[in-house]
């Protein structure tokens, strides 16, 4: 690939005490692509989230993010305010657990509403007509418009809280897990409407998941992380169709035998 990286990370390291939960990391990632990040508990795919995304300091390597007039942004080194407008409006994340992004003792359409007016957005009639149409388009009936998310079930509150991280048009998603935690058929319900989203909306997304048949499903590339490393990475059929590091070769033969 020759176009520049959106998302570009060199050398990352960072350890708990004794733990080294990331070790010479390097990522790239293109504009419009998934990358999957899988590995089993414990390799360090949510510290390599958290670190992509400056919520989370390395001890040492550096992550650069290309923004849409191409200039180049060292994720840690920016000023906090510029860091927190990023994440309101050119990033999104999508936590496992939907309450974390959630405001729960606001109605369903103001979780949506609200992300437009912390852009800018001031017309009560833009702001609810672009609220309905997030909530239809996460397959959200109209007549819960109005409803606070605690009388959601868990599919319909991943789904909300999608509507409310994508209503602003990010160009790159974090995501921690989204179907994790969820019955198979509402997981798969869940599946299929990322993906149809984030290729609508030519979105690049960095998804973390322990699933490998996730993975397969939404990203065309893959890094396998084991003990705080990447041992392998590429296009994800091609790793996944024929792995050449023993730890991916693992994790693919448990799947199968499953
Ligand atoms: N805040 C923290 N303090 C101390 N150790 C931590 C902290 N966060 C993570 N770790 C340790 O760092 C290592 C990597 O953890 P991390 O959560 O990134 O792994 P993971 O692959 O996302 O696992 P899981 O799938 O269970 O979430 C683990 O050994 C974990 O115990």
């Amino acid at each position: 690939m020759t176009d520049p990286t959106l998302l570009t990370a060199r050398g990352l390291s960072l350890s708990f005490g004794a733990i080294p939960a990331l070790r010479d990391v390097d990522v790239d990632l293109w504009p419009g692509e998934m990358l999957a990040v899988v590995g089993e508990s414990g390799s360090g795919k949510t510290t390599l989230l958290n670190v992509l995304s400056g919520r989370l300091a390395p001890d040492s390597g550096i992550v650069r993010y290309r923004d849409p007039q191409d200039r180049l942004h060292d994720v840690h080194a920016m000023p906090a305010p510029a860091l927190r407008t990023l994440h309101r409006s050119d990033w999104g994340f999508v936590h496992q657990d939907p309450r974390q992004n959630l405001r729960m003792a606001v109605s369903a359409g103001g979780n949506v509403g609200e992300r437009l007016m912390a852009q800018g957005a001031r017309h009560y009639g833009d702001i609810r007509a672009t609220a309905l149409d997030w909530l239809s388009q996460v397959e959200i009936d109209a007549d819960r418009t109005d409803d606070l998310p605690r009388t959601f079930s868990g599919g319909m509150l991943q789904r909300l809280q999608i509507a409310r991280t994508l209503v602003t048009h990010p160009r790159l998603v974090f995501m921690d897990e989204p179907t994790g935690g969820l019955d198979v058929s509402v997981q798969a319900r869940l599946l299929d409407l990322i993906r149809s989203l984030v290729a609508r909306l030519r979105i690049a997304a960095v998804l973390v998941t322990h699933d490998i048949a996730v993975a397969r499903l939404l990203a065309q590339r893959i890094a396998v992380m084991q003990r705080g490393r990447i041992v392998e990475t590429g296009l994800t059929d091609q790793v996944l169709d024929d792995p050449r590091h023993p730890y991916t070769q693992l994790l693919v033969s448990s799947v199968l035998t499953v």
